[in-house]
């Protein structure tokens, strides 16, 4: 999509956010990531187990690197208010997500011990990791940040089309819950509201910068699911 500067574009847009105005130059692959039918599957509940098991195998090693961006958040973010939230966040992602979630859904599957700790890398994990940890390693707030907000927000966007009743089985329904409902979104909002305060006061260079960091992240995002759904 044609690239236009922020100022230019945010004198006519209906929402001017600068988080928005990176969505909408991701086009149209962000709307691929969010309709994608391997995660409107999930929300049914109706994917291929071995699948399912490569997915979330995958993402386990995704979910490693993301959880040392939101350390880097944590030590790069520009305020004490700023750096609560990162750092409540870290401490449910280790929870409830990664000793929990991962470990139960995976043993469900069949994973063995070794699929968790040493699986060989998809090539999109491995392009995901070196993304992730360019962000980290940069300590620049607003990189770090554009990364989390592409992987949050996208996965509010499919997890919040999924249709009640939500799946029986807690392999699909808790990684669709994990990723709605209202600590979500408001986990979400507060990514976009951070990128949307810094942007605007970011010269043109730094804009753009941003933004290849996100549109980099959204394009992996849809690698990741093609990656999942064998395509
Ligand atoms: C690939 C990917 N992107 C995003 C998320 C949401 N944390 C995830 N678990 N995996």
């Amino acid at each position: 999509m044609e690239q236009i500067p922020y100022d230019e574009w945010r004198a006519s847009a209906v929402d001017p956010a600068f988080s928005e105005w990176m969505r909408s130059l991701s086009e149209p692959e962000w709307t691929a990531v969010v309709n994608h039918p391997f995660a409107a599957s999930i929300t049914r509940g109706d994917v291929p187990d071995d699948d399912m098991r490569r997915y979330l195998i995958q993402d386990f090693q995704f979910v490693d690197s993301f959880t040392a961006l939101l350390g880097a958040a944590v030590a790069c973010a520009d305020s004490f208010e700023s750096r609560v939230p990162f750092g409540q966040f870290l401490g449910e992602i280790a929870t409830t997500e990664e000793l929990t979630y991962f470990h139960r859904a995976l043993a469900a599957l069949g994973a063995t011990p070794a699929d968790m700790t040493s699986p060989e890398l998809e090539p999109v994990t491995a392009d995901f990791r070196a993304l992730m940890d360019e962000a980290r390693t940069s300590l620049d707030y607003p990189l770090v940040l554009a990364v989390l907000c592409v992987a949050e927000w996208s996965y509010l966007g499919w997890a919040s089309r999924a249709e009640e009743p939500l799946p029986d089985n807690f392999v699909y329904r808790e990684w669709v819950e994990l990723h709605e409902g209202p600590a979500f979104r408001a986990w979400v909002h507060f990514l976009r509201d951070e990128l949307d305060r810094l942007g605007p006061a970011m010269d043109e260079e730094g804009r753009a910068r941003v933004l290849d960091f996100f549109r980099r992240a959204v394009r992996l995002e849809l690698r990741f699911f093609d990656m999942a759904a064998g395509s």
